[in-house]
Formats: C-alpha cells, structure tokens, sequence
C-alpha cells in the first residue's frame, strides 16, 4: 500500500480561516489529505479556538481542489446524533465524490460533558460508536425508509434524501486494544495517535488486523492512519516548546479522569518535560529529522500520516513537505 501524508489542520489551536488557508498551501506542496479534529473544548485554553469541523470541511473541500478531507476524529455518540453525522457526511460526499471521510470514536470528556453532562464508561462508549456506526451506514446504504430499535439509538422510517455518491470511507480509531479490534471489525480503516512504534507493530496494527478477519475482510486493502503532531524549527530548544498546546494529550489523566475544562488541561500540559515531549512527538531542525521519524512509524505498520504541525513558523513547517513528501514515499 503507498504511503499518504496529510496535514492535520487543528481547529483547536488555529483560527477556522488559517486553518483553511494552511490547508491550501499544504495541498500544493503535495500533501494527499487533510484532517481535521472534531472538538468542543480545546486541548490548551490559552490562546486556542475551536471552531465546528463539519462547517469547516465545507469551506476547506470548497477552496481546495484535489486533497481527500475528513474529520481526526468525530465523536458520533452523545453531543451528535449518529443519524445527523450520516446526513453531514452523506452532504458532503454528494458535493465533493472521492474527496471525504469521516472518523469515529468513543470520544473525550472535554467536549460531551460541557453540552450533555454524559459521561459513559470507556466500554459503554465503545458499544455505542459501534452501534452509531451501524446506524450511519443503514442511512447511506438503505433505499427504503430505517426502522431500528438498538441499544442506544433509534430510527422510526428515516429516511436520508441527501445520499452520498460514493461510499463514506470510515476509519475507525483504537488507541488501546480492544478498540483497534473494534476498528478491524466495524471501521474501513485504523485511525490512532502515535504511541511506540514496537506497540504499534506487535500490539495496535495485530488487533485491528484481528478484527478484520473476524469481520471477513482483507486487512492489507485497510489502511493504518495515525495522528502525530510535529515541530520544526533551526532551534531545537523552541521546536520543543513549538508542541507546548499538545502537552496536555501525554498526561494519562486526562483520559482516565472526567476533565473537561480547558484551563484544568492546560495546568497539566504545562508541567509537562521536554523530555517527554520529545519522546512522543515529531520534534526536528531540518526535513532529514521529519523524514527519519515519519520513517521509524513506517516501519512499524504506518500507511496514512496526519502530521499536526505545532511548528514556531506554521508556513515553513508546511513548505519543508516539498522535501520530506518525496523521500517518505519512496
Ligand atoms: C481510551 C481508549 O479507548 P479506544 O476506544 O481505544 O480509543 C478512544 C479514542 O478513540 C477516543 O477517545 C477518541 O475520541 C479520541 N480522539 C482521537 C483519536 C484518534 O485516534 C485520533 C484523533 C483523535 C482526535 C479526537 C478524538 N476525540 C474527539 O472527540 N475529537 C477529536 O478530534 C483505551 O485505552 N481503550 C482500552 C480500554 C481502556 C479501558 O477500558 N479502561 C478502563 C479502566 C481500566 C483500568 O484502569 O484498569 C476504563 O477507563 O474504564 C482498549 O483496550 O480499548
Ligand atoms: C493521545 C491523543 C488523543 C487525541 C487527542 C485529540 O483530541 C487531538 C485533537
């Protein structure tokens, strides 16, 4: 399978209009997607934004000519309806074949809990992005109104009158085993966020790999998408400092514990090491180090990179792709 480089065009640390015209530039550099994250409340509070991903898309599919677009990721199960993601998704295909996907997955407490109050465990959430998956594609795929009585949702003759013309691919995200599994087996492709290659390779990619044959497919037609934010910069001390916003996603408490106020993230992320953060993300002075890293991944089972570009000089992190795109996809 070739390797695809996209940019992850964050809405949580960029307004929604530089967010887009990032997006422009890195399609003509080459970039091959574009994502972008699905968020209420921001990973930081100071200095963020968080704009709405669908209205977004929209704007972004229209100003671009050629890039495949989706969501990194789309939570279909509490502050959405699964039956309002089909319908957004299935618009926005119609407008645009070939160029849209969505991701899915059971979500993060800082952007259900600030509009619903809801919070379900980690395996309650997981059913429910599976059955939200299973109600999107009755929408798109059905020709007669939906009747469907599951666990959590509910359609009383739905009817999508807006259909998608071409199938909405899905990738599916599992950070942990069980939900790349649930990827295999429910998703059309792996979305996850960068973790130690080794896991990636004997642990992430088996499970989803599990999961597909359980569910009758062919694993090595499914691609293995991953989130990684990056810096660049001649100064490797502030290409560090460049990924300072998403610090506050390597404090494993803020997934084991119910926080959802952003300046609570941020106190966290703040106290976070340059060890740590060197660790876990891209952080580089020149194309050779973006390409040595996008490398290692590759070698542990990576084919679809979404590169959040955290860099201290946003347009230069996006221009150095002229040089890293073409030795990455050898
Ligand atoms: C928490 C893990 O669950 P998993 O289903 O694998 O992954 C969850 C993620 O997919 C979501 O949180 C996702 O919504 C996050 N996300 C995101 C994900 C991604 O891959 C790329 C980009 C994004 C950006 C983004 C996200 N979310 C949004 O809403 N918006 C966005 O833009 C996990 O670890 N699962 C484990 C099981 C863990 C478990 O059950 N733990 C128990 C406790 C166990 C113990 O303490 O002993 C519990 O918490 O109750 C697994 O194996 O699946
Ligand atoms: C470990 C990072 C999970 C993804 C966090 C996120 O929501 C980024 C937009």
């Amino acid at each position: 399978m070739k390797t695809k480089i996209g940019y992850f065009a964050s809405l949580e640390q960029y307004k929604p209009m530089d967010a887009l015209t990032q997006s422009v530039r890195a399609e003509s550099v080459g970039f091959d997607s574009i994502w972008v994250d699905d968020h209420f409340h921001p990973w930081y509070h100071t200095g963020a934004q968080s704009a709405q991903a669908w209205a977004w898309m929209g704007a972004t599919l229209q100003a671009t000519k050629r890039v495949f677009i989706s969501t990194c990721i789309t939570c279909p199960i509490i502050r959405y309806n699964p039956a309002v993601v089909a319908q957004t998704f299935a618009t926005l295909r119609q407008m645009y074949p070939g160029r849209v996907g969505v991701a899915v997955g059971a979500g993060e407490a800082m952007n259900e809990v600030p509009v619903t109050g809801q919070w379900p465990s980690v395996p309650e959430r997981q059913d429910m992005t599976v059955e939200a998956v299973q109600v999107m594609q009755k929408l798109w795929e059905s020709k007669e109104p939906v009747t469907f009585k599951g666990k959590y949702y509910t359609l009383d003759k739905a009817f999508l009158y807006t259909k998608p013309i071409d199938k909405v691919p899905i990738y599916f995200s599992g950070m942990g085993q069980k939900g790349a599994r649930l990827a295999g087996k429910y998703g059309d492709h792996l979305m996850t966020v960068a973790a130690d290659p080794a896991t990636l390779k004997n642990v992430t990619i088996p499970q989803f790999e599990a999961g597909a044959r359980e569910a009758g497919k062919d694993p090595s037609k499914m691609e293995r998408a991953m989130l990684i934010w990056y810096s660049v910069d001649p100064d490797y001390e502030k290409a560090i400092e460049g990924l300072r916003f998403w610090a506050g996603c390597l404090v494993p408490a803020m997934f084991k514990y119910k926080v959802y106020d952003s300046k609570e993230v941020e106190l966290h992320a703040n106290i976070v090491g340059h060890d740590m953060i060197k660790n876990n993300y891209m952080v580089a002075t020149n194309a050779e180090d973006l390409i040595k890293e996008i490398k290692r991944f590759k070698n542990a089972g990576i084919t679809h990179f979404c590169l959040g570009n955290s860099s201290p000089n946003v347009n230069a992190g996006i221009d150095i792709f002229k040089d890293v795109i073409p030795a990455v996809k050898e």
